[in-house]
Parts: C-alpha cells; structure tokens; sequence
C-alpha cells in the first residue's frame, strides 16, 4: 500500500472547554509530536510538555501522548497533544502541525484509517459515528454494542454458513450428471432454511437496531384547530409552534425532537388535514402526507366534542403508519368524559386536554412505552444498524430465496449466481468478508480430484 500521508485535526468538540485534544495520526505524527513538544516521546506515557512555535515560544504546556503503530486507534503512529480546551490555541496547535507536515483530516478520516488497517470493521467505524450522535443512554448502549462487533459477528456467522453452502453447490456442479438427491442435496436444503430463519433473525434486529439509531419518528396529524400545535408545544415544553383559534394556522412541518423520561422521539407537527384550503394550506397537507410515509407513529389529535371530524380524512391519510395513538383534545370542554379503551388494531386510545394538562401524564406514559418499545430493550443486546445494513441482509434474503427456489429445480448454476451475490450483499455490510475468496476457500477444503 502507498505511503500514507499524517492526518491532524481538534479531536475534542468545538468551543471552549476544560481540556482540548489535537490528533495526529500517520508516519510523520511522531516527528511533529517530537518537534512541538521538543523531546522524544515515548510510547504509551503522559508526559507533560510545553507546546512551542517556530520560534520556540509556548503555545500552551500540556500532555503529549505517542501511540506507536499498530497499537493505536487509527492502527498507524497515532500523537495526542492536550492541551487547555481553548478554541485559540488548538487552531494554533492545528496549524503548527500542518506547517511540521500535516494536513488537514477529513471528517471521519480517523476511523477510516482504522478500518483500512483492519482495526474496525465498516459496521463498527459507523457504530463510532452513531455512538458519538446517539440521543440518548439506550442508543449509546446499543451502538457501544455495534461497536464492539456483536453485529458484526452474526453477520460474518451467516456468511460463514452461506461459504459452507456456496462450497456444497459448486461442488455438485461439478457432477451436474447426477440428480442432487445423490449429492447431499436434503442436506444442502436443511442448511439453506437454517440460514434463511437466522437470516429473518437478524433482518429483524437490523430494524429494531435501525429505529433505535433513527428514535421514534412521530407525526402530529388531524383536522384543522384540532389542538396539534398545542400538543408540540406542551411535549417540548416550549412555545415552538404557532397556536391560534383560526382554523389552518399551521402550514410548514414543524420539527422537533422531544426527551420523555430521558427516550428521544421526533415529532413532527403538520398543517389540519382538511377538505379544500388555500394553495399554501394544500401545500402543507401534502407535506404531512410525505411526512407520515416515514412515520413510525401517527399521533392523532381530533376535538374530543365532535371525534368523527376529519376523522375519514386522518384515515386515509395514516395507512401503513406501523402504530396510531389517537387523542380525544378540549376533554375540558365535555361534561363528562369517557374512558377511552384501546382498540383490537393495538391503536391507543386517550382522552386529554392540552389545556388543563389532564390526561398528559398518562400520554406521557404511553409515549414512553412506544418509543421504548420500538427499539426493543437496550438490555436484551440491541445494536444499532442503519438503513444501508438492513437494506443488504434484505437482499441476501431475497438471492437465498432465490436460490432455494433453483436449487429445487435443479437449476444449479443459476443457485450458485444467487448464493454469491447474497453472499457479496453480506460482506457490503462488513467491508470484510469478500465473497470472491470462495475459490481459494474451495480449493483449500475439497479435493476435486482432476
Ligand atoms: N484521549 C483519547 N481518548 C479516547 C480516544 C482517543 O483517541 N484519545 N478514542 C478514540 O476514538 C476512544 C477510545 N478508543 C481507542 C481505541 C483504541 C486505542 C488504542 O490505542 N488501541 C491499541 C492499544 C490497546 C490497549 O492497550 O488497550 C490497540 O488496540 O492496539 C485507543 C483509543 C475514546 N477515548
Ligand atoms: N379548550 C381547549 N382549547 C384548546 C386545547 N388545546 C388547544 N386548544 C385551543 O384550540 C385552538 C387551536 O389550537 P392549535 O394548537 O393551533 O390547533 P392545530 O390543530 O394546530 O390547528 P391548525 O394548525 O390550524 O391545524 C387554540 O385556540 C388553542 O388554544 C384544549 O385542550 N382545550
Ligand atoms: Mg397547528
């Protein structure tokens, strides 16, 4: 591999704080380190140094640390230089390292370094990234887990399993004269449904794993003055959104995102869904309808007076929103109000009025539960995956149920084709596993005798 040239950047967050780090990583780390700090450094020690200029004048004192390659984050010579958390004096510090040789990293050029020298698969050097945005302790928990490979690891399983079957069906193609009965072929059929149901196991937990990375994504729909607006406002706890007593107040989709009981959930609140309205108005219901195509949740607000109101509108408008919570609003304005039972389609169901704050706790609560709920416990082992990993162990399912499909017609070549691209879509997901080894593998493990 070519030469590397030695990445440098502020390690720490922007602004001001305690303690800032400068980060070098590549050949030449050492040498600046050396060259700043004015004394050898050794691997693996604090040493407290004082940080100079060209000139020799201090820039700061602070500690300097020297990772010797491999035995660094990056895998490469890795030098951190810590110095006082002021914004000043790190683009100093960056600078100097950049005029001693360095350049510039780019944004997560760290972990790409660690992955091309196999520290990290591509599946942990995002669980990095997805650790350092997790919104909340849950989402840490699961990307620290992503992170420490339990994804990976029953990811390179499956690809385990499909090499070993990949290897039988070459093989077979091999006596292609013979019926595949005669070749192990119920055996080969055993492993392919074993392979298919861990395949489903662990396409569910993506999802899961998915939501937890993305939180709940809730959307605040229902007719016009209905009290949506009000609700956003009341869950943050702020005045964001517009609240007025004319119907068709809000337009523009509101964003937000929403801590309950320390879970994130995004909410988003829309324009009153409604017959007719002006263009502006029919704009915006038709950004709550684009909205809702990625819902997780719809939370239905109607008037608790007159429920049936919009109620066909909402209707159509929520189908295949995977969960629906519908509030009954203005529950101040009835005389009496009835509890509202959940229904046989799992929906929730609860009275509240924004108003006076009854019922809100209780929402609170069922908010709580579904945000909680949609990322499965974080203590039953959750990970966090994104969209591209589900959308890779989708597709192998798919090439392996397509292959299962040759196989009964004895369509052998066409079985194989379909097991190497399934295979090729599990190894997108590690960056590791390559399914073009197979032939060395093959030849390593059969002896085909000619
Ligand atoms: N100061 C500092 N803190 C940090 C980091 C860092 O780069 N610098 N990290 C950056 O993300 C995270 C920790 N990640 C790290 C991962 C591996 C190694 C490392 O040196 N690994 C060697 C030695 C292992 C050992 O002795 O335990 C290795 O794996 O060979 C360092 C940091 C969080 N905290
Ligand atoms: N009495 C009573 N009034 C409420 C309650 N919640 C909201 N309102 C009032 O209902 C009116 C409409 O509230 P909004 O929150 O603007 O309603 P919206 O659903 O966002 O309306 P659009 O944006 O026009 O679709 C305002 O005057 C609110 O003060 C409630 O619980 N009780
Ligand atoms: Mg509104």
């Amino acid at each position: 591999m070519a030469q590397r040239d030695t990445i440098a950047a502020i390690a720490t967050a922007p602004g001001a704080g305690g303690v800032g780090i400068v980060r070098l990583s590549g050949p030449r780390a050492r040498a600046i380190g050396e060259a700043i700090t004015a004394r050898a450094l050794t691997p693996r020690h604090a040493h407290h140094a004082r940080f100079r200029d060209e000139r020799g004048d201090t820039l700061d004192d602070g500690i300097a640390l020297y990772f010797a390659a491999p035995a660094s984050y990056t895998g490469e010579d890795v030098v951190e230089l810590q110095a006082h958390g002021s914004p000043a004096v790190l683009h100093e510090l960056l600078a100097r390292c950049c005029t001693l040789g360095a350049r510039h990293a780019r944004p997560g050029e760290f972990s790409e370094r660690a992955f091309l020298e196999g520290r990290l698969d591509l599946a942990q050097a995002e669980a990095v990234a997805d650790l350092i945005a997790a919104g909340d302790a849950r989402a840490a928990r699961a990307a620290r887990r992503a992170l420490d490979g339990e994804f990976s690891r029953r990811v390179e399983a499956l690809a385990e399993s499909l090499m070993a079957i990949r290897i039988h069906v070459e093989a077979a193609i091999d006596f292609a004269d013979e019926p595949l009965d005669t070749l192990g072929g119920a055996a080969l059929r055993a492993r392919c449904e074993a392979l298919a149901s861990a395949l489903d196991d662990l396409l569910a937990a993506a999802e899961r794993g998915r939501r937890l990375r993305d939180g709940l994504h809730a959307v605040i729909i229902g007719p016009p003055n209905a009290g949506k607006s009000s609700l956003l406002n009341a869950l943050a706890g702020s005045e964001r959104a517009i609240v007025t007593d004319i119907a068709g107040t809000t337009r523009d989709l509101l964003h937000e995102v929403v801590r309950i009981d320390g879970v994130e959930l995004g909410l988003v609140d829309t324009a009153g869904l409604r017959e007719g309205g002006d263009a502006i108005e029919r704009e915006g219901m038709r950004r709550a309808h684009g909205e809702l195509q990625r819902a997780d949740l719809a939370i239905v607000v109607l008037d608790a007076r007159d429920p049936q109101d919009g109620r066909s509108a909402v209707a159509d408008a929520i189908v295949g929103v995977p969960r629906r919570l519908w509030l009954h609003n203005k529950a101040d304005l009835l005389d009496v109000v009835a509890a509202l039972p959940d229904d046989t389609a799992g929906d929730r169901h609860l009275s509240i009025s924004v108003r006076t704050g009854a019922g809100l706790d209780a929402l609170h609560a069922c908010l709580r539960q579904l945000a909680s709920a949609e990322g499965g416990d974080a203590v039953d082992g959750a990970f966090t995956a994104r969209a591209r990993h589900v959308d890779a162990l989708r597709r192998a399912g798919d090439e392996l149920a397509q292959a299962r499909a040759q196989l009964d017609h004895e369509a052998l070549d066409l079985a194989a084709e379909a097991l190497r691209v399934a295979h090729d879509a599990l190894g997108e997901i590690t960056g590791r596993v390559r399914a073009d080894d197979l032939l060395g593998r093959i030849f390593s493990s059969f002896c085909i005798g000619k």
